[in-house]
């Protein structure tokens, strides 16, 4: 619900139709919404349990999930649902861009573009936007500035995100010209706090808001950020779930998983590289090996796991 709100303050789509198996909620949404249509731009609210709706969609936000508030996340079972509703939403939506949001979002964001055979270019994830957002929030508190001043982004796995250090920058400066361990765990000052705060941050809302949980607001205006980008062509670079190919980005293997990526009409248009420095390099590509290891897991992937290499690092990131 937290997309779709989101998604219709921002007066960007003239329709939004809420699909849910479970239809009674659906529609009871979709009519409270609708009763303050007046206050959204009056945009067309529907909803239904039949894909078939989705015919003609510039984008179909994908966020279902069965799990329970303080339930532990059954990726498997996600997997089951994805392998029943992504085929149909991919044969009636064949035009769509598909953004996933369910977690792991880097896994089944894979899972999606694997099972609808569209286009990488059109099957992204929210991913990291979310760990980047609380990154900024965290670092203008800790910095005392705006954070429209700090340009910063975290990459990698959504959840398990690497903040990178080595590219935060203030009317140009880069902060780690000051500072060059900032982030790394040998540096006094302790900056790497916040990257483990923000890693942190889910499973602590969660915590707090209880039976009450999941649903995350923050998540929903990621959300509309990037269908905004998509439906408006805006080009705006925002880290996102996208795939990965071989070595881009010093990673062995391809992979889905978060890179800033340049988003508009379509979906991806490019990944913007960026100059890793080693740490960062290492962090990354734990990132893809436990992103790996969870498709492996899910019966996915199919080849071995080579602990041989992991073990005496054989594999050097580019
Ligand atoms: N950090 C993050 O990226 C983040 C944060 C919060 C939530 N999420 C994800 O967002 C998703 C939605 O969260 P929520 O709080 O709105 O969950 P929710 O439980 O309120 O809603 C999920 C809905 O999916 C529906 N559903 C389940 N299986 C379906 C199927 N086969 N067909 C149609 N509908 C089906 C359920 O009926 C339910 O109404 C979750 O998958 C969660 O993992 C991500």
């Amino acid at each position: 619900m937290a997309c779709a709100i989101a998604i219709l303050m921002r007066r960007i789509a003239s329709e939004v139709c809420l699909i849910d198996q479970n239809l009674d909620r659906a529609s009871a949404e979709a009519e409270d919404i609708q009763h303050a249509g007046i206050f959204l731009g009056c945009p067309l609210v529907t909803s239904t349990s039949d894909f078939y709706k989705l015919k003609d969609s510039a984008v179909v936000v994908i966020a279902v999930c069965e799990t329970k508030p303080g339930e532990e996340l059954n990726v498997k079972h996600n997997v089951e649902v994805f392998k029943k509703i992504i085929p149909i939403i991919a044969k009636v939506a064949y035009k769509a861009v598909l953004l996933v949001v369910t977690q792991p979002i880097d896994v089944m964001s894979y899972i999606t573009w694997k099972l609808s055979k569209f286009p990488s270019s059109r099957v992204l994830g929210t991913g990291t936007l979310l760990d980047s957002s609380r990154f900024q929030d965290l670092l203008s508190q800790k910095l005392g500035l705006a954070r429209t001043s700090i340009s910063c982004v975290n990459i990698g796995a959504q959840g398990d995100s690497v903040s990178i250090w080595s590219s935060i920058h203030v009317a140009g400066t880069r902060i780690c010209d000051i500072n060059p361990r900032m982030g790394q765990a040998d540096d006094p000052e302790k900056w790497c706090d916040i990257s483990a705060a923000v890693n942190k941050t889910e499973a602590e809302l969660n915590r707090k808001k209880g039976k009450r949980g999941p649903s995350c607001w923050a998540l929903g205006f990621c959300t509309a950020e990037i269908v905004d980008a998509i439906v408006r062509n805006t080009k705006v670079v925002l880290p996102v779930s996208t795939y990965v190919h071989t070595c881009i980005h010093g990673t062995d293997k391809d992979v889905y998983m978060s890179l800033p990526c340049v988003v508009g009409q379509g979906g991806v248009h490019s990944n913007v590289r960026q100059d890793l420095n080693n740490y960062e390099k290492e962090a990354l590509q734990r990132c893809a090996n436990n992103i790996r290891d969870v498709l492996r897991e899910c019966g996915i992937l199919y080849e071995p796991i080579d602990v041989l290499q992991r073990l005496f690092g054989l594999v050097t990131p580019q």
